[in-house]
């Protein structure tokens, strides 16, 4: 999927990187792998999924997508590949706050459907959700709002799905709910993740865990 040549962020240039395994190295993301990225705050895993998606440009290296430098991108290759290979779960959530649950849920899913509208709610269901369903997100706990972002994210067709320290304000029953939705709609989707995590462990299942 992504390959990475001596990629480094302009903000991390005069860090020691020796240590990493991401930045300053020559390596990919196999399709199919699922990744583990563990490292303490401030070690770039924001930047790193947000360059994978495609909002920020502040590198130097390169980096490709099957080949093509995704620098080279048009605005329409990044929509079409966000709307059909690339989920992801935002540590600062992205939700439309005067939105309710369900609009949120619905204007994502309406782009590019994976999952249809019952499908959405047997999700929110699982995540001990329902009852926000017509509430304005902005009300809502960021625990919740949490819950929320992840089902949007799992909504869409993807072959990666990428999360930045999604389980941060969820409790181990929560956790333990949204690693099983996600570890399904992976199986469904045949899709790789890389989950970023400053070093807690999930109910995940990683092929392989990368030092950043
Ligand atoms: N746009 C930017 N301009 C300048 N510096 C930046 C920018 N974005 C990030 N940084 C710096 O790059 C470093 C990595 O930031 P980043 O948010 O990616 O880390 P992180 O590993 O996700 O941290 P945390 O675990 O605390 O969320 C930080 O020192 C940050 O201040």
């Amino acid at each position: 999927m992504f390959q990475f040549s001596n990629l480094i962020p302009l903000p991390l240039a005069e860090k020691d990187l020796s240590s990493s395994e991401v930045w300053g190295c020559d390596w990919a993301l196999v399709e199919g792998t699922a990744y583990f990225l563990e490292a303490p705050s401030g070690r770039g895993k924001t930047t790193f999924q947000h360059l994978l998606y495609g909002l920020r440009q502040d590198y130097s290296g390169q980096i490709s997508w099957k080949g093509q430098d995704i620098r080279q991108f048009s605005a329409e290759d990044w929509a079409l590949l966000r709307q059909k290979e690339l989920a992801i779960i935002f540590q600062d959530l992205r939700l439309f706050p005067q939105l309710s649950m369900a609009e949120n849920l619905i204007l994502k899913q309406e782009l590019n459907p994976a999952m249809d509208l019952d499908q959405l709610k047997a999700a929110a269901e699982e995540l001990d959700m329902m009852e926000h369903w017509d509430r304005p997100t902005g009300l809502l706990s960021y625990g919740q709002k949490q819950r929320i972002a992840i089902i949007r994210a799992l909504s869409q067709p993807f072959s990666l799905l990428l999360m930045d320290e999604p389980f941060a304000h969820l409790d181990q029953e929560n956790i333990r709910r949204a690693c099983q939705l996600i570890q399904r709609r992976c199986e469904e989707e045949k899709a790789s993740f890389l989950i970023a995590s400053l070093g807690d462990d999930y109910f995940l299942n990683y092929d392989k865990s990368i030092r950043l």
